[in-house]
């Protein structure tokens, strides 16, 4: 039995990510700056033009029928919501659990009235037995008290008992939606996320949102009933000394009402500020071997230490909110304890309360001091649990397009044929006067066909190569499969049918078999049949260095388990692509880090076991062109010339000047790929193209 856990293995990019990384727009990619943000952030921040809307709808039918998860998509904005109405989305959690919840809150409820029965028996013991000093009806009143006592307990862990377990299942649910949810959204909406801000709001806003389920909710309930049952009381002693702890306690609500206006704006600002040190935390752990390599281990310090003073700025300001409304909580009290003792000796002089009476009313009144004192922090608490609630939602809410027709077509027998027709393309935070990346790609892969994607770096081939498995759509035009559109098929069955290896090898902390036979749901990873699967694709990966591993196949790598060299991820990345056995197979330039011997063999090897297979290969070396039947010229978001290799070499300049500029590049790069020696004579000897585009040149 083989459990799969999704933790990536976070590996430093092989060749051509890398510098990419630090080339790009700060905004894109090494994203950590997103300094005094509106509310709603969380996104990686914009670039340096300004945000701009979202691309329009694309007009595939597919794309106008979002997956709506627990939320509606149409829903409003968190932030235009009042508390209780924000705080409300979270019913579809906490529905299967509401009676257990409700139960809790009537064990609260009754504690309290419990303890507000105590004065009144205080009452009639200092009228009656006291007053007439009767030992023995002293000792019934001890009694009375200490039962309620007692009892006022029970109810307490009562109301822990009931709410805890409901509470962690609320916790799990809303985890698990969650989780669901990042696994559904587009790579767009990836793009625009940190990693970190999604971490947190996995973690800490959700944790906070039990807590506040199990406690604040049920004490906020319970507290605000106590304290106008206990209002009541006093009225009833003496309206004189009700309205004077009424009206002493009214400024409290107007400091409530402040403290919820600037301490909720905080609390957005401290979630989000502490989702951004997250983010800073993951990324700097994860490329630190690039800040140890260029010595910015200090700067990385450096820029952390402010994310932490603006996060510690927050938090001051936040406990400033509490401390000053703490102040008040603690001094409007005691004001009207003060009045009300001056009042109740007048009033008892003129014989309108009892001695009984004002001892009662003051021992009401210290009941009543807790609950009232915690209205403030249930108050700050509830808006914490808001500020939760919104975050949460926001990735709830967002819109995904990449979702399952309604009347899904299927493909029975795939034959292969991909083809791309009048493709566009732009990316979400393109500048409108950008043309399309993309820009009306028309190219046809016959069945079975190997087709070479060649362009000059930053001319769109990974983003083509996307665009057939639906990690974006297509902002215009169609990608068809035998004839049938892409969006028209259920995700499930495209992306069996298309399998996709990267440059930047992803594998996960599981054993190699697990990883390669990742897209193999359908085999038991432990049958003969599995067994055999992983054989071919390990050996068309010529990842032979397996065996070597302490337990073969089942070898735990990655984080928690063994290292491995860029060129053996991407040989296993390889090997999980061939062994899905899909009918198009994409590769985005999937053997950069492998030396021109091996990358020799695995395209030998390729073209045996894949004959059946049309694969478009992004080629960012020379020697990898020579594994397609066909070269694919992409220039200026078209494809402008197709043919082979030698053909395009003759006709097409622009050609020659990519295919020389790639030769360039790997003569850079000589030292980089897997057991690559500089003065390696490499694959020009092979090729008598190549050395052509050298004369050429
Ligand atoms: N997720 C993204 N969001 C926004 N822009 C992106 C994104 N990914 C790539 N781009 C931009 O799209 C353009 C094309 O990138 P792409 O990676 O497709 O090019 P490429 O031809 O594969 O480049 P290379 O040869 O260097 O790998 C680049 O300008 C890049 O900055």
């Amino acid at each position: 039995m083989h459990t799969i856990v999704f933790t990536p293995v976070r590996r430093p990019p092989p060749r051509s990510h890398a510098p990419r990384l630090l080339t790009l727009p700060a905004d894109r990619r090494l994203t950590q700056r997103l300094p005094h943000r509106a509310p709603a952030s969380g996104r990686r921040p914009a670039s340096a033009s300004p945000r701009l809307p979202r691309t329009p709808a694309p007009r595939h039918p597919s794309a106008r029928h979002p997956t709506r998860i627990m939320t509606s998509t149409s829903a409003p904005a968190p932030a235009a919501l009042s508390t209780p109405r924000a705080l409300a989305r979270l019913l579809p959690f906490a529905r299967p659990v509401l009676g257990r919840l409700v139960l809790g809150a009537v064990s609260a409820l009754i504690a309290s009235l419990l303890a507000l029965g105590i004065p009144l028996v205080l009452e009639i013991v200092v009228q009656g037995p006291i007053a007439s000093g009767d030992p023995g009806q002293i000792v019934w009143g001890a009694v009375a008290v200490l039962a309620l006592g007692l009892l006022e307990a029970a109810m307490v862990w009562l109301r822990r008992w009931f709410v805890l377990a409901p509470a962690t299942a609320v916790e799990y649910d809303i985890r698990q939606g969650f989780y669901a949810r990042l696994q559904r959204l587009p790579v767009a909406f990836h793009d625009r996320w940190q990693s970190g801000q999604l971490l947190s709001r996995m973690m800490q806003d959700i944790s906070m949102l039990r807590r506040w389920l199990a406690f604040g909710l049920v004490l906020l309930v319970v507290n605000v009933l106590t304290i106008l049952v206990g209002l009541v009381l006093l009225f009833r002693w003496h309206w004189l000394l009700g309205t004077i702890f009424l009206i002493c306690s009214a400024p409290l609500w107007y400091t409530g009402y402040r403290f919820e206006k600037s301490y909720g704006s905080l609390t957005r600002q401290s979630q989000d500020q502490a989702g951004d040190l997250a983010t800073s935390v993951e990324e700097s752990v994860h490329g630190i071997r690039v800040l140890k390599a260029f010595g910015r281990g200090k700067h990385a310090l450096q820029k952390f230490t402010r994310q932490a003073e603006t996060l510690r700025e927050t938090e001051l300001r936040k406990a400033r909110a509490v401390g000053l409304i703490w102040f008040w909580l603690v001094l409007l009290p005691d004001i009207a304890f003060a009045l009300c003792l001056g009042a109740g000796i007048y009033l008892v002089q003129l014989n309108q309360v009892t001695v009984a009476e004002l001892v009662a009313f003051f021992a009401m009144a210290t009941v009543l001091r807790w609950p009232m004192e915690s209205i403030g922090f249930l108050f700050s608490f509830m808006l914490d649990a808001r500020t939760a609630t919104d975050r949460i939602f926001e990735v709830f809410d967002e819109e995904n397009t990449i979702v399952d027709p309604d009347q899904p077509a299927a493909v029975t027998t795939p034959r292969g044929a991909l083809v791309f027709e009048g493709v566009h393309f732009r990316y979400q935070d393109a500048a409108p006067t950008e043309r399309d990346l993309l820009d009306g790609v028309d190219l046809a892969l016959e069945p079975g066909e190997t087709m070479a994607l060649v362009g000059l770096t930053g001319s769109g081939k990974t983003t083509l190569t996307t665009l057939p498995t639906r990690l974006y759509d297509v902002t215009g035009g169609r990608v068809t499969l035998d004839g049938v559109d892409v969006r028209d098929l259920s995700l499930k069955e495209l992306r069996t049918h298309v399998g996709m290896a990267f440059e930047d090898a992803t594998l996960f902390s599981q054993t190699v078999r697990d990883n390669v036979l990742l897209g193999r749901e359908d085999l038991d990873p432990a049958s003969p049949e599995a067994d055999e699967v992983l054989r071919e694709a390990l050996a068309v990966a010529q990842a032979g260095f397996v065996d070597e591993l302490p337990d073969g196949v089942d070898t735990v790598i990655g984080e928690e388990g063994l290292s491995l060299s860029g060129g053996q991820r991407q040989r296993l990345a390889l090997a999980r692509a061939v062994a899905a056995r899909p009918a198009v197979l994409v590769l985005d330039d999937p053997l950069s880090a492998l030396d021109v011997d091996t990358e020799a063999l695995v395209e030998d090897a390729l073209r045996e076991v894949l004959a059946g297979t049309t694969a478009l290969v992004v080629a960012h070396r020379p020697s990898t062109v020579m594994l397609a039947d066909r070269v694919a010229l992409l220039e200026q978001g078209r494809v402008t010339a197709v043919g082979r290799h030698s053909d395009l070499l003759r006709e097409s300049a622009h050609y020659r000047h990519v295919i020389s500029s790639l030769e360039l590049a790997e003569r850079g790069a000589g030292g980089v790929a897997e057991g690559h020696a500089p003065d390696d004579p490499g694959e020009g000897d092979r090729d008598p193209d190549l050395r052509e585009s050298e004369v050429t040149r």
